[in-house]
């Protein structure tokens, strides 16, 4: 695991869209694809702007196939919908073939739509267990992770699967990859800026082994990497 902390968020992004292209370089070069899940939430949207612009002619956009590592039940064109805030932000600006963008298709219903994205997930990887490129994660000030909240069933599922729950703490049911799906891929990026992230982050990284009430701790892998501002990091002893 590796922490990758700058003074100020803009720092943190520019150094995770060159992680981001580093990635898809030598996964396209390895596998002429890069298979890339996205986190939700707002963090991200300032990252999606800089890959649309600064990178927009460094990448081999149309290798890329990219996924979500949790979604929102609410339709794809709702203001809380990851996959609009990646299309508004990412996929139009960059004209993604859509057949490369692979959303929850919330209309199903939850639980059929967990369902749904695991055969997707089956038929891109070739029935072999999904093992993205790169997964871009972030961070809730309640230490949460993509849908894996805190004192929730799913933190103990041991499957690297997409599983439907109802989620107390937002009232919603969300559709989310488990831990060790999440495990599953060659890199890992958490993205995590802002003082009102430190107290998790210290949680997570520094404080004593609670997944129940630090779900983000479960997150481990081949090439995990935390990219950090100061104030996110602000409480870290260790840095
Ligand atoms: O669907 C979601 O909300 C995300 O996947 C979630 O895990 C998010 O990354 C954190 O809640 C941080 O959200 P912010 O970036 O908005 O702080």
């Amino acid at each position: 695991m590796k922490l990758n902390i700058f003074k100020t968020d803009t720092e943190v992004l520019a150094a995770l869209a060159a992680y981001f292209a580093d990635a898809a370089k030598q996964a396209i070069e390895a596998r002429d694809r890069f298979s890339v899940a996205l986190s939700g939430g707002s963090s991200p949207k300032k990252l999606h702007e800089l890959l649309a612009s600064e990178y927009r002619d460094k990448i081999e956009w149309n290798k890329v196939y990219f996924f979500f590592g949790d979604e929102r039940d609410v339709p794809l064109t709702d203001s809380q919908s990851n996959y609009l805030m990646a299309k508004q932000t990412l996929f139009d600006p960059l004209g993604i073939d859509p057949s490369h963008v692979y959303a929850v298709q919330t209309p199903l219903g939850a639980e059929e739509a967990a369902k749904d994205y695991t055969r997707h997930l089956d038929h891109f990887f070739d029935g072999e267990s999904a093992s993205f490129d790169l997964i871009i994660l972030g961070l809730g000030d309640n230490s949460h992770t993509a849908s894996l909240f805190p004192h929730t069933s799913v933190l103990t599922d041991e499957s690297a699967s997409v599983q439907a729950l109802y989620i107390d703490e937002v009232k919603m049911n969300r559709i989310t990859f488990t831990a060790p799906l999440i495990n599953n891929a060659h890199h890992i990026a958490f993205l995590v800026y802002g003082a009102g992230k430190a107290e998790a982050v210290k949680h997570i990284l520094e404080d004593k082994k609670d997944i129940q009430e630090y779900p983000a701790q479960l997150i481990e892998g081949k090439d995990l990497q935390w990219f950090l501002d100061e104030p996110s990091a602000g409480k870290l002893a260790n840095k």
